[in-house]
């Protein structure tokens, strides 16, 4: 029996054969399901024209027509659903000139990267494997359906894609296929960053990262990696982590000519990750002057608690103590500046004499600062006295 969340899209499948269509499950969920990785989406392809998917089922979705991907929504649930289709030239090394749908799956499979990527699965969970991929997966192998180079030449990106799989997976790279990956690396230039990161962010998620790490100094491929290029050894002995703000902070950390917001901008990164290295990097910097204290907890957001002890394991080769965070932190007196029992309109209504200025912000950030580090009770009555001893000189 496939797992549950097989069940539900096979339903999707049935109404499609019983309109006399094909359809399977493909690309990766397929892999995932075979080498027992968790599944996180569901991929269908049929034979059916998105126009008649559009006729079968009473909601959907046309995400990307040109490509013949619909969503169906389907008992509260949406899956996505493409058309058998081949590709043509890639002149731009983005996107297939011309997309030309077909009704035979095996041209479908055909088209795809990898021979672990190219089996289809029906509800009953039999395979349809025309390029051996079960075999490459059983022997641990990423190898491109057909001729490698022509594979690379259609889409650059799948030569970061091979070092991607192999970092999930511990896989090697067949010999054909690595050859054309080295071959073809110049064209992942051409490719739009916001692939590459896609990507790249998997890539150091991946528990054999090291090992892509591996292949990409000996294929040579770090030369198209914006920033790695420049300090390639800042990728060596990297442990894998969840997100890429750490991995940023520590190019600024380690590096005298590289900064994460230099990262950040070759990557095209949102502001959240801008926001969380740069607190990562921040943070550190406080770590090394006074070690873990109030005012390092009171500044470090808890969801960065574990990117930071990954970082100083990074360059120190040191372990925070998490009990030792969790101590602090429940003994901070405020969590937050609006927890502070004085704002600006307070300090305003005290100095009426005193012209409005940036004095105030001044002021209320040296207030919080005393009050988290337990200099300065957060009361009313006792921070205006504070006030009156420390009022900045005018002018
Ligand atoms: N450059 C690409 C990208 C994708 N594919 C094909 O499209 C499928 C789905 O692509 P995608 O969702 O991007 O990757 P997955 O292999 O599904 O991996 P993930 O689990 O990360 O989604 C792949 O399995 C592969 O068959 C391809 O041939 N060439
Ligand atoms: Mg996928």
């Amino acid at each position: 029996m496939l797992p549950p969340i097989f069940q539900k899209a096979s339903k999707i499948i049935s109404v499609l054969e019983e309109n006399q269509y094909e359809a399977y499950f493909v690309g990766g969920c397929v892999r995932d399901y075979m080498t027992g990785r968790p599944i996180h989406d569901v991929d269908i392809a049929s034979s059916a024209l998105p126009s008649e998917v559009q006729k079968i089922f009473p909601k959907v979705i046309p995400v990307g027509l040109e490509h013949g991907t619909v969503i169906v929504r389907y008992e509260q649930e949406s899956f996505e659903v493409t058309t058998y289709r081949t590709e043509g030239e890639y002149s731009d090394h983005r996107r297939p000139d011309d997309v030309r749908f077909v009704r035979d799956i095996k041209e479908d499979l055909k088209r795809r990267d990898f021979t672990m990527n190219a089996i289809a699965m029906d509800t009953n969970g039999k395979i349809l494997d025309p390029f051996g991929g079960k075999q490459a997966i059983e022997s641990g192998l990423i190898q491109t359906v057909g001729h490698a180079a022509d594979r690379f030449e259609e889409d650059a990106l799948r030569i970061i894609r091979a070092l991607r799989f192999c970092s999930q997976l511990g896989f090697s790279i067949e010999e054909d296929t690595k050859k054309a990956m080295q071959r073809c690396g110049a064209q992942i230039d051409y490719l739009a960053v916001e692939r590459l990161t896609a990507e790249l962010e998997k890539m150091v998620a991946g528990p054999f990262f090291n090992q892509a790490v591996d292949y990409l100094f000996a294929l040579e491929l770090y030369h198209y990696l914006p920033i790695f290029k420049e300090e390639p050894l800042l990728l060596k002995e990297l442990e894998p982590v969840s997100s890429l703000a750490p991995v940023f902070a520590l190019v600024e950390l380690k590096s005298a000519a590289l900064t994460a917001a230099a990262c950040i901008q070759a990557y095209k990164c949102s502001n959240q990750l801008k926001r969380q290295a740069l607190n990562l990097v921040e943070g550190y910097h406080l770590y090394q002057k006074n070690g873990i204290d109030a005012w390092f907890v009171y500044q470090l957001p808890k969801q960065q608690w574990e990117d930071f002890i990954y970082l100083v394991r990074q360059i120190d080769q040191a372990t925070i103590d998490r009990q030792a965070l969790h101590r602090i932190r429940n003994k901070l007196p405020i969590l937050s500046k609006k927890e502070l029992c004085v704002n600006g309109y307070d300090i305003i209504e005290w100095f009426p004499e005193r012209p409005k200025g940036k004095w105030i912000k001044d002021v209320l950030d040296k207030i919080e600062y005393h009050v988290v580090i337990s200099k300065l009770a957060n009361e009313k009555s006792k921070i205006k006295e504070w006030i009156q001893w420390n009022l900045p000189a005018q002018g």
